[in-house]
């Protein structure tokens, strides 16, 4: 299997070679008028053609121009065809790519990068592909073209044209390392600045509840004006030596006209000769000088390509064969070791095991580590030491798609599409049908909510599933993890409070999950764990304690007092509903 999907410049300018072979026939039929033209006038100033040649030769340029037209459209239509299908193409193997790659991925970039490079990005590929490379071809041609006819027309016209050439060419070079660091800065700038727009949009209703939004606008104003004012300074300093470049690039045509002037003055060259060579030097500068502003494009592209490349470059994370085989069993973690970066260990030496088909619990204080235990058996990240087993499986032998089948999570933040509340449900198994998702939502004790909606399993739920409670969210969790019916539930309970209704509801929903299942659940409320058949105390990232409630109660001081507290929290609580 082919772990690296980069992209490269070279793949792209092969296919577009159909594109650009139609736009230099173009081109070269579009040089065919211009020569009749010079020698008709030559005819004529020597009275020496026909009403009739006249004709033939008029006829003879429509139809060069009717060709080098359609010539240069057919070119067109092939460079964006190419173009459009590159740019989906990029994006289905870019979204294909981003689904394999691993949690950790997504935790170091954001979200406002990824969406750039996949707008941004792919879109420069576009203008590249479909404008640049067949103008940079006539760019080039035209000048190549010119060049060699007037060599063969006379070779001391043709060297004066292109003395200036090699010049042009070393400025070039010196010119692009220059441009090419202040295009860097300058992609980066344009980067940051329109990840932080992203990040600002996506944060608004955070900076709006903690009144931080004059503050913010702000900084994200002041950051802006940074980056038009860089971009100015920019701008003058690249923009004096690119006008020495063009003029560098036009200095052939002055010479041609120097040279040519000396030998009609000497009469080593007739009239005809030196028109048709200051026309033809004229189309040369012309289109030589635009060069560089080409030369700016593909800058931009590479630049496109390379930021694809840091997506499509990353190898995937599992990319184990699906086995129809994998079976659950108990979960198993041998000396586990776990740490997000470096300087921090997260899990100490965790050894433990969820045997199969059994009820547990983890609880422990606030960042003790319970949540990266469920991350690290749901596959999204890798034990940095020790090994995790299911069945006696090592997990990273196993694929994501068979580790996904095994194992389900019902996350605090429970997260919902915005598209319908039967389409969501639909997510936990593709080919359910409608009775099986009413099924699963009464038993989630979700289908009379859903029912009390005026459009009922087809309402769509906001972004986010924002016109639902959190409690109605994560009901609707359990009810598409109740169609998915996977041997292994993770329940990682909300910390917010949820109304006792609810939790009531939830609580219901979970009784519900079916026999024959392994459950472990994340517990931050510890009434919810009494009856688990074990129990796991953490502490700094190390097990401290396991058992039963009642064995715990004797043989783990720190379980005792969280009983404790929970249960001064609890009767607060129920103070606090008597006394309101
Ligand atoms: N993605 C991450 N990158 C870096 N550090 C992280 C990341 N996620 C969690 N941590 C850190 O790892 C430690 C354990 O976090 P974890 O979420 O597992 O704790 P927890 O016991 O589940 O906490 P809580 O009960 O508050 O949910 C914490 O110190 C946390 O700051």
């Amino acid at each position: 299997m082919k772990e690296d999907s980069s992209v490269s410049v070279n793949q792209y300018k092969r296919r577009s070679l159909p594109s650009r072979i139609l736009i230099a026939v173009s081109v070269t039929i579009g040089i065919i008028p211009i020569i009749i033209v010079m020698r008709m006038v030559s005819l004529l100033s020597n009275n020496e053609i026909t009403t009739k040649m006249i004709i033939i030769l008029g006829g003879i340029i429509c139809c060069c121009q009717v060709m080098k037209a359609v010539f240069y459209g057919l070119s067109m239509w092939k460079a964006h065809d190419f173009a459009f299908s590159v740019l989906s193409e990029i994006r289905i193997n870019m979204i294909g790519h981003l689904k394999k790659l691993s949690f950790s991925f997504f935790q170091k970039r954001k979200i406002g990068d990824l969406t750039n490079i996949i707008n941004h990005d792919v879109d420069q590929t576009e203008l590249y592909l479909a404008h640049g490379l067949p103008e940079i071809t006539i760019a080039m041609l035209i000048p190549f073209v010119i060049a060699v006819s007037l060599l063969i027309m006379d070779v001391r016209l043709g060297l004066a044209l292109i003395s200036t050439v090699p010049l042009v060419f070393l400025y070039q070079k010196i010119l692009n390392k220059l441009i090419a660091g202040k295009f860097m800065h300058y992609a980066k700038s344009t980067k940051k600045m329109s990840e932080d727009l992203i990040e600002y949009i996506a944060t608004i209703p955070v900076i709006k509840a903690f009144s931080k939004e004059e503050k913010r606008t702000k900084k994200l104003l002041d950051g802006m004006d940074d980056y038009i004012s860089w971009v100015k300074k920019m701008t003058v300093s690249i923009s004096f030596p690119m006008t020495f470049s063009t003029m560098l690039m036009e200095g052939g045509l002055v010479v041609l006209a120097i040279v040519g002037s000396i030998l009609l003055k000497d009469n080593k060259i007739d009239v005809n000769t030196f028109v048709l060579a200051i026309i033809l030097g004229g189309i040369f500068s012309n289109t030589f000088a635009k060069l560089p502003i080409f030369h700016h494009m593909s800058i931009i592209f590479k630049n496109a390509l390379r930021e694809i490349n840091s997506v499509m470059g990353v190898k995937p994370n599992n990319t184990n064969e699906i086995n129809s085989n994998i079976k659950s069993g108990d979960i198993e973690f041998k000396n586990v070791e776990f740490s997000y970066d470096e300087d921090k260990k997260i899990l100490k030496d965790i050894n433990l095991v969820f045997k199969k088909h059994s009820i547990n619990a983890i609880v422990g204080a606030s960042g003790s580590g319970k949540t990266t235990i469920a991350n690290l058996i749901m596959g999204f990240w890798k034990p940095s030491g020790g090994m995790i087993n299911i069945d006696g499986k090592d997990i990273s032998k196993i694929s994501e798609h068979d580790l996904s089948r095994l194992v389900s999570i019902v996350q605090q933040e429970a997260f919902l599409f915005n598209m319908s509340i039967e389409e969501n449900l639909r997510i936990g198994k593709k080919e359910a049908t409608k009775k099986e998702i009413i099924e699963a939502a009464k038993k989630a004790q979700i289908h009379n909510m859903i029912m009390s909606l005026p459009k009922g399993y087809n309402t769509i739920v906001g972004e986010s599933g924002a016109k639902l409670s959190g409690g109605e969210k994560q009901r609707l969790s359990i009810a598409r993890m109740i169609l998915k019916n996977s041997p292994v539930i993770i329940l990682d309970e909300a910390t917010s409070a949820i109304d006792s209704a609810n939790e009531h509801l939830i609580k219901k929903a979970l009784d519900n999950l079916g026999k024959n299942k392994t459950i472990i659940t994340i517990a931050h409320h510890l009434n919810t764990v009494i009856n688990a058949d074990q129990i796991f105390v953490m502490e700094d990232g190390r097990i401290v304690g396991n058992g039963s409630h009642e064995e715990l109660l004797q043989d783990s001081k720190l379980y005792k007092k969280m009983i404790e507290e929970q249960a001064c929290v609890d009767n607060w609580a129920i103070k606090e509903v008597v006394n309101s």
